[in-house]
């Protein structure tokens, strides 16, 4: 596991601790229904074992609940490795108890860093082939029938065979959240929550070979807020970043579902308008500045703001790149800011650049 995924997943704790609790409940139905069978089976100090195992994984529970992490999880070690050696003591190796303790291999490997990891590995290693030596020189204090014993062998090895299944899948299901979580993190403009810079660029770049094959117009608008400095110069740069929060929001509400919308760089955002001539667009980016323009900043920011756009609009030519167009619309928000701002410039195909 790489150390980003491990501390992906250290980051999702309160999943991993919720792993662990149910693994508690798991095991304590376990050493319920262990107590009776080791009384049925004449066995009595292991059924006793087995009431002081529940008691631990009660309290384990309980722990991890009110998030008493540590103690949890001291809890669930001291009980495996005590159980464990009781039970190849008590009734011998082949009753599988020690398969409890493999468990410990990815727990320890997802949790601690790789140099503790190796050293409590090796511990564990020394442990368990320590017991497996000692159950072949020492026999059973408390032997049982060879049937019984193939019979508890068989249901540890199934407990463990399903605890392992269920952390499998919590793997699986934790990992691919993390990389769902990462794939957005990095196509999106964690301040607006809109598509960054080089997320939109693959979007806009898709749709304009789809405008290109099905014959149909593709616009952009461009556009940049007004004396944006003076904003963050007078209410302060926090400020600026609502307004720039808040304005992605406005924005989004006068477009379309499948239109494209992200950050193109400081205080500028670029509108990518899927089978749109640039009539229709510059109707878009007119609506969009007369709305911003109207808006009553006071009701969300608490400040009186005076916030206008400037916006330039382009559509896609035969052949054209999508720098190309984007430069035509840059243009155009140039004529718009050139000639008073707060105002909608458009630049058609045939326009030199
Ligand atoms: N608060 C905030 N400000 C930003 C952010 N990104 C860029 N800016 C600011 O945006 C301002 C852009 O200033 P200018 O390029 O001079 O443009 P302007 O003041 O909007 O003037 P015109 O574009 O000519 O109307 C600068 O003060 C930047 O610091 C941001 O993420 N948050």
């Amino acid at each position: 596991m790489s150390s980003m995924e491990r501390t992906t997943l250290n980051r999702q704790r309160p999943q991993f601790w919720r792993v662990a609790r149910r693994c508690c409940q798991i095991a304590a139905t376990v050493d319920i229904a262990f107590f009776g069978i080791f009384l049925a089976l004449g066995s009595p100090i292991l059924a006793w074992v087995n009431v002081v195992s529940v008691a631990m994984y009660a309290w384990a529970f309980y722990a991890f609940g009110r998030r008493q992490n540590a103690l949890g999880t001291w809890l669930v070690w001291t009980e495996v490795v005590v159980h464990a050696a009781l039970g190849s003591i008590l009734i011998g190796w082949d009753s599988g108890f020690h398969y409890y303790l493999l468990m410990f291999i990815p727990a320890l490997a997802v949790t601690m860093s790789a140099r503790y990891a190796i050293v409590a590995l090796s511990l564990l290693w020394l442990y368990y082939v320590g017991l497996y030596a000692a159950g072949l020189y020492f026999p059973p204090v408390q032997p049982i029938s060879a049937e019984a014993l193939i019979g508890v062998n068989i249901f540890n090895l199934s407990i463990v065979f399903a605890m392992f299944s269920y952390l499998g899948f919590f793997y699986v299901r934790t990992v691919s959240s993390a990389s769902r979580e990462l794939n957005r993190l990095a196509s999106t403009d964690s301040l607006t929550l809109l598509h960054n810079r080089r997320h939109l660029t693959e979007l806009a770049e898709a749709e304009i070979t789809r405008a290109e094959r099905y014959n149909k117009p593709l616009s952009v608008l461009l556009i940049d807020i007004d004396h944006f400095k003076l904003i963050n110069d007078i209410f302060g740069h926090p400020k600026g970043d609502q307004v720039l929060q808040h304005l992605a929001k406005l924005i989004r509400l006068e477009l379309r579902q499948h239109d494209l919308v992200g950050r193109w760089g400081g205080e500028e955002f670029l509108i990518v308008l899927p089978e749109t001539d640039i009539l229709t667009a510059e109707q878009v980016a007119e609506r969009m500045r007369v709305a911003i323009n109207g808006y009553n900043w006071r009701d969300n920011l608490k400040k009186d703001l005076s916030v206008t756009l400037s916006i330039g609009v382009s559509e896609l030519g035969p052949n054209e790149t999508l720098n190309r167009i984007i430069s035509r619309a840059d243009k155009a928000l140039y004529i718009s800011k050139s000639s008073g701002r707060n105002r909608v410039t458009k630049l058609n195909t045939e326009t030199s650049l």
